[in-house]
Parts: structure tokens; sequence; C-alpha cells
């Protein structure tokens, strides 16, 4: 294969631009440790000027992850590319990332600038930022609505203040594959010196076309592709890296175009990013979705017996998803159980394998069988992150269609323990008035949700919920895993506030 395209994720930053995606600074560093086994190119782990939260953020990633380019978002300020340059400045590898918006619309009304003071600001910060780093990213934003022959000039006067790489983001999600095709092809036929640097793509999905825009920008000639992991980000989210991956993989035949991604840790990125921000994937989201690789239909499954290739273009292994040779139950020891984790893509240290083996044993005593989904769950994805402040000691709760249901919680700190009573219309309510009595702070409800883990009788519940304590702006998103959906939304309740304790 001779071309390749680079992989740039920004899980970390356009992704938690999700609503209810935000993740804290343990999830963040575990999801680009994750990115790194994925083998993408660039992270970009985050916009400092955003908030002293972001910074540190990027800042740990730096400090921790090596092989891929960190990269921090900032505006045409100096500030910005001064915040975004501190906080990626001990990377291995270290990029500054600086947009403007070139479209009528978002220079007369958001910027109020004229289209010659954006061309300035554009020269300005990205030689500002050239002080700071030789690897430096513009991106036009908006650019998919803007004059093309403007877009020309800005490209050019930010290749000349010193950018590498550019970025023609459609922003809004407005593109069909052939015109963006064109629109490159225009760009590198009238833009000096676009051929020295890297040209990347970054689309939205508003029209659900993301993924296919991206794909024929690659073949128009981009370099870089700009993606989140289950295409999460602003509104209708970004192309997602595992279909563009798995896309240029599966029909290299047609694009005879490679990329560097390991793609069997996919599903297991897929999953923490479902597990982390508490937002699951559709079962029929392509290559990660839980029917991705299921066959239900009589004729389907006739052919996929007598050979996959009938209905299977990729196989599940190729991404990640393990094949179930053993089965995992009460009698099972520690080598399956280890054994089983490493397929997932999971490699725990001696304590938390010890801790999660123990846990296993009292699950599998409820269960006859522990599917993958379990163990998943079980570890929560992604090992425990912070301090358990809080833990649930017992609950008793009476609850009925006549009458008005009542929770006793006790909870553990350290080696006290508190209980408290309350009362309300349904019982998760009564439950978490009992905990916020513990607690002492306001704690608001911003979204519940519960749902099987498993199928059949015996499964586990998965219980998420999204609070915001104390008035803050941030929804920290909580998960709790058990046979008994009240524990499990108790101890979701519990573990969101132990998140914000941590953070
Ligand atoms: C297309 C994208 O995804 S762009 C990235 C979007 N992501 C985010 O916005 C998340 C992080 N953002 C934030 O935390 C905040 O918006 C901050 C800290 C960056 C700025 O907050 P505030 O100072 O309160 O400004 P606010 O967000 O209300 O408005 C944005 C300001 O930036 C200006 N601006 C927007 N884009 C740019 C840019 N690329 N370069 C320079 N200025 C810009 C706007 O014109 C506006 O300026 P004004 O305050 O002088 O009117
Ligand atoms: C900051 C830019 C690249 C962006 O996210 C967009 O234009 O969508
Ligand atoms: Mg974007």
């Amino acid at each position: 294969m001779g071309r390749t395209v680079k992989i740039f994720d920004t899980t970390l930053r356009d992704g938690e631009q999700s609503p209810g995606c935000s993740m804290n600074l343990n999830e963040k560093i575990e999801v680009a440790k994750q990115l790194e086994a994925l083998k993408v190119d660039i992270i970009e782990a985050g916009f400092a000027a955003a908030s002293p939260g972001d910074a540190a953020a990027i800042a740990a990633i730096a400090d921790t992850v090596r092989g891929a380019t960190i990269c921090s978002l900032a505006r045409c300020r100096e500030q910005d590319i001064e915040a975004a340059w501190n906080s990626i400045r001990r990377a291995e590898s270290a990029r500054i990332h600086t947009f403007l918006a070139t479209s009528p619309v978002h220079m007369e009304y958001k910027l109020k600038m004229t289209p010659e003071q954006v061309l300035e600001s554009v020269a300005h910060n990205v030689a500002f930022a050239k002080k700071f780093c030789s690897d430096i990213e513009f991106s036009a934003e908006d650019a998919t609505r803007s004059d093309l022959d403007f877009l020309c000039r800005v490209v050019e006067t930010a290749i000349k203040a010193g950018a590498t790489t550019i970025n023609i983001p459609d922003t809004v999600g407005y593109m069909i594959p052939q015109e963006y095709a064109s629109r490159i092809k225009y760009l590198r036929e009238h833009t000096e010196g676009i051929e020295n640097v890297i040209l990347s793509c970054h689309m939205h999905n508003d029209l659900g076309m993301a993924v296919a825009n991206s794909l024929a920008g690659v073949e128009a000639g981009i370099d870089q592709i700009e993606c989140t992991i289950n295409g999460i980000g602003e509104r209708a989210g970004n192309a997602s890296m595992e279909e563009c991956v798995m896309a240029l993989k599966t029909r290299a035949d047609h694009f005879g175009i490679g990329c560097n991604i390991e793609t069997t840790q996919i599903y297991r990125a897929s999953r923490m990013i479902q597990t982390i921000t508490g937002v699951a994937v559709a079962p029929t989201k392509p290559i990660v979705g839980a029917n991705a690789f299921a066959h239900e239909a009589g004729i389907h499954q006739h052919g996929v017996m007598a050979n996959k290739e009938t209905y299977e273009i990729m196989t599940p292994e190729s991404v990640g998803i393990p094949k179930n040779a053993i089965v995992l139950g009460k009698h099972s020891g520690r080598h399956a159980f280890e054994e089983r984790l490493h397929e997932l893509g999971y490699t725990l240290d001696h304590e938390k394998l010890e801790k999660a083996f123990e846990k296993f044993k009292i699950l599998a005593d409820k269960k006859k069988v522990i599917k993958d989904r379990d163990l998943e769950g079980l570890i929560g994805a992604v090992p425990v992150s912070g301090e358990e402040r809080y833990t649930l000691d017992r609950f008793v709760i009476n609850s009925g269609n006549t009458i008005t249901s009542t929770a006793v919680i006790r909870v553990k700190k350290g080696d006290e323990m508190f209980e408290r009573a309350a009362a309300s219309d349904g019982p998760i309510n009564a439950s978490f008035h009992a905990i916020d009595k513990i607690i002492g702070k306001e704690i608001v409800l911003e979204d519940y949700s519960l749902r099987a883990l498993t199928d059949g009788e015996d499964a586990q519940s998965e219980a998420i919920v999204k609070i915001r304590v104390d008035g803050s702006n941030e929804v920290v998103t909580g998960r709790g895993v058990s046979v008994d959906v009240m524990e499990a939304s108790i101890k979701a309740y519990i573990n969101g506030i132990n998140k914000y304790f941590n953070d």
C-alpha cells in the first residue's frame, strides 16, 4: 500500500463538546492511553484556554502518552495560544491547533471582523504560535460555507505564517462528498504552498455524511482525518473513527490508502467511551453496535454457517470483538478470568485483578454464566478512577403503587457509617434523597437511565446518572452495575458523587 493517512483523534476535545460527554481528569487519561494503544497519530487532548481543568488534563496527557503527537486547540488569540503551549510543552511531540472562522456569516455576525481583519489575525496568530512550537495546525472554521477564493487566500496566509497542517472543516455538516472533493481539488490547484503542508478534513455529521465526506476528501488528496470514537461530538457528532478506519481497511481494493490504527483496539475504545460518558451507541451502529456482527434472519444464518463471507465483509476479531471460547461461571479460576480480561483488552495489576476476581465470584453466585458485558460492568470498563470516598453499605426500600416510597440508606465513609431515611413518590427518588441528606449537598439529577447489560432473567442492570452537585457547571456521570436495579441505581448515584469529589 502506497499512501497513508494520519488519524487525528478529537474525542477528548470535539467529542467532549457533546452534551453529556464531559470526562474527568482520570477518565481523560484512560481514554488517552487507549488512543495510544490504538496508535492514533495525533490526540487533540482539549482546549487549554477553556478551563484550568482542561489545561491540567492536556498537561497530564502530554506527560503520560508516548508515540502520539499531543495537541491543544486555541482561538486566534495570544492568551489561548500561550495556554495551549503551556499545556502541551512537555509532550514528546506537541502541536498547537489554532482556528478562525472564514465564512461570511461567521465573520460578520460572530466575529464581527472584516475579511481583511481575518487575514491579519491568521497571519499574526499563526506566526505567534510558531514562536513556541514547530508543528502548527490552522483550521478555517466553517470552511465549507466560505468563499472559495477567500479560503485560498486564508490558507496561503496561514502557510506563509508557518502552519504545517491546514484543516478544511465542515463545521456544520453541510457538505456532499463530491462537492467536498471538488473544493479540495480547487484549493490544491489555487493555493500557493499547499503542496508543502498536510491537508486535513474534520467533518460533522449533521446530514449523516461525515464519514462519506472524510473518505471523499482522502480520495481528493486529504492527508489527515479528524474523527472521534463512536462519532461523538458537537450536535450530530463528528466522523466516526472506527467507520473511517474500517472503510479504508475493508475497501483497501478501492482506496489503496492505509493508516496506522491498530484496529483490534477499536471495540475496547468504543466500550470505554460508552462507559465513561454513559452514552450508548445504537445497536445498529456500524462496526461497534451490538448488532454489527449479529445475524438474525434464517437465510443469513444459513449463509454464514456455510461461509462467513456470505454476509460478513470484515471479521469481529479484526475490530477486537473477542471470540467467546471460555465460558466463565462460579467454577472458573483466576487464570481463565484473567485470560478473558486479556482477550477483552484489559490488563489489570495484581491488586485490581484480585479485587475484580472477588467481585466476579460474588456475581457468579448470583448468575449462572458471566458474559463479556458482565465482566466489563464488573471492572467498570476502566479501572476505577480516583478514590471511592463513599461506598454503599446497605439499603432498605419500601415501595408500592398505593404507598409513599421510603428508603433507608447506609453509606460508609472511611471507618464511619452514615444512615438516613427519606420518602418520595418513587423508590429511586427516595433513595437519592436519603443519600443527599448524608452528603449534605444540593444534588440535581439531570438524567437517569437503566438498561440490562445482558439478556436473561439473571441479567445485570446498568444504571447511569448525570448529576450536578452544589450548582456546579459540570455535569458528572455516575455508573452502577448490579443484578438488583435499585442497587445499581444507588451505586450509580454514589459513584457520581465520588467522581465529583475526585475532580
Ligand atoms: C467549531 C468549534 O468546535 S470551536 C470550539 C468550540 N469549543 C468551545 O467553545 C468550548 C470551550 N469554550 C469555552 O470554554 C469558552 O467559549 C471560552 C473560554 C473559549 C471563551 O469564553 P468567553 O470569553 O466567555 O466567550 P464566549 O464563549 O461567550 O464567546 C466567544 C468569544 O470568542 C470569539 N471567538 C470565537 N472564535 C474565535 C476564534 N477562532 N479566534 C478568536 N476569537 C474567537 C467570539 O467572537 C467571542 O468574542 P467576544 O467575547 O469578544 O464577543
Ligand atoms: C475547531 C474546528 C476544527 C472545529 O471543531 C470545527 O470546525 O468543527
Ligand atoms: Mg468540530
